[in-house]
This record gives C-alpha cells, structure tokens and sequence, in this order.
C-alpha cells in the first residue's frame, strides 16, 4: 500500500520555561493509504495534538510532517488550507453542525467550499438519513447527528478523515453504529481513516493501533486481521 502519512521525530512543546510542557516528544510513524487507524492514549498522552497537527491545525516545534509527499509543518495558512479542504474531512466529538441549518444544509455547505463536492442526499442516503435530511440538528438525536457529522466530513470527499473521540458522546449502541459506519467508509471508498480515543476496545477494528503514552509512542502494533465493528464484544 502507499504510503500517505509520515510523521519524522515530531516535536511539539506548549509554553516556555518553568510551564513548558511537551505533549509530542519524538514521535515517529506511518499511516498508508486506505488504512483504518485508532489512537490510543490515557487522557494528556497527546492524541489530540497530533490530531490536531496532522489536520493542520497546531503546527510542530520540530520534526516534519508529510501527507501525500507534501511537507506541512512549514506551510502558511493559505497553503494547509488548500490541503485541508482538499484532502481532510474531521468529525469531533461534538457534532458541530449550524443549528439554523437543515441536515440537507449543514451537508451542502461544502459546495461552498471545495468544487467537487459530492452530493448532500446521496450521502445522508449513505450514512441511513434518508428520512431526515429536512430536519435541524435539535430535532435529531446525538447519534443522527453525528451520521449528519460524517456525511459532511465525506462531502468534499477527502482522502483522510480525522476523528477525535468521535462516538464519546454517545451511547454504546449508537457509537458502535458510527464507528461502523466508518469502517465501511475506509474499505468500501478506500478512505484512510485515523480515529483518537482512549477507549481500548477500538484495537480490535483497526488495521494499526498507535499507543500513545505521555506525549511518546509506546507501541505501534498492525492488525493482521482487524474485526468488523458488528462483531466485536464490546
Ligand atoms: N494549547 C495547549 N497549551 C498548553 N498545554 C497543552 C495545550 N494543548 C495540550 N496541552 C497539553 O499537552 C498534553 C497532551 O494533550 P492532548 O490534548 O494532546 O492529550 P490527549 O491524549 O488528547 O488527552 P484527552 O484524551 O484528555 O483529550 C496535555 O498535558 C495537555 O495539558
């Protein structure tokens, strides 16, 4: 497989000082193409942050970041914004969705964004909304919006999909649903897929399980054979 995603000896430090806090020391690893990765951690193992610079968002005190080849550690704002809009789709915990909008709406605001958006109905079709698509996130529950959730985050159709304790707001039964929607997203539409959560029981669905430690990579660990969501005893 290809190789998508190369973090080299990562570094990144908050404050300065007495109140300097590493929360990535050295990390190192690869994500290819079309992989389905959870990372785990303990709360302040610093899963978000390299969420968060992997997205663009924070940026590294050291090492270099490559995604499809490109460095974006060093890119400007203008630059990791063509490359976010292009090629990353987020979900966050918090579903995020505009409350004035419709679920048909908070979908096709991608249109104003990327050219080739794929098309808000198909997609609410895709993740089982079929009979919501009119409806404002406070009429549907946590779990619809989630699914809203990710069908915007596939709308630009990006080749990688981030997801920060993407099911921890909801209930089991629900979060199981989400995340295996997801799974048939990196199998079925060949999407990479990487997913931060300090639930254990997600080991078992990915293709690599990065475990994370106090800012450091304690193990990296590829799944000869991950289990489909449906039959995991969670
Ligand atoms: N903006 C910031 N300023 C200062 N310290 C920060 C900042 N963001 C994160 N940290 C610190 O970096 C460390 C790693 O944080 P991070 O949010 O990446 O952990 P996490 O594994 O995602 O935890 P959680 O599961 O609780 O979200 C923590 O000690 C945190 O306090």
């Amino acid at each position: 497989m290809n190789e998508l995603i190369t973090f080299k000896d990562v570094v990144k430090e908050y404050g300065t000082g007495e109140s300097k806090q590493i929360a990535v020391n050295h990390v190192d690893f690869t994500i290819d193409e079309g992989e389905f990765v959870v990372i785990l951690g303990q709360s302040g193992a610093g899963k978000s942050t390299v969420l968060n610079m992997l997205g663009g968002m924070d940026q590294p005190t050291s090492g270099s970041i490559r995604i499809n080849g490109e460095e974006i550690s060093t890119m400007n704002d203008n630059q990791m914004s063509r490359l976010r809009a292009e090629n990353i789709g987020f979900i966050f915990q918090f579903y995020n969705l505009l409350p004035s909008l419709t679920a048909y709406e908070n979908v096709a605001l991608t249109k104003e964004i990327v050219k080739d958006a794929l098309d808000p109905s198909e997609l609410l079709d895709a993740v089982g909304l079929q009979e919501h698509k009119n409806k404002f996130p406070s009429q549907l529950s946590g779990g619809e919006q989630q699914r809203v959730s990710i069908a915007r985050a596939l709308s630009k159709n990006p080749k990688i999909i981030l997801g920060d304790e993407p099911t921890g707001a909801l209930d089991s039964e629900t979060g199981i649903a989400v995340l295996e929607l997801l799974q048939k997203m990196c199998k079925e539409r060949h999407k990479t897929v990487i997913i931060v959560t300090h639930n254990t029981a997600f080991a078992q669905c990915a293709d690599k399980v990065i475990r994370m430690r106090s800012g450091k990579i304690r193990e990296i660990k590829v799944n000869e054979s991950p289990v489909p969501v449906s039959e995991v005893n969670w």
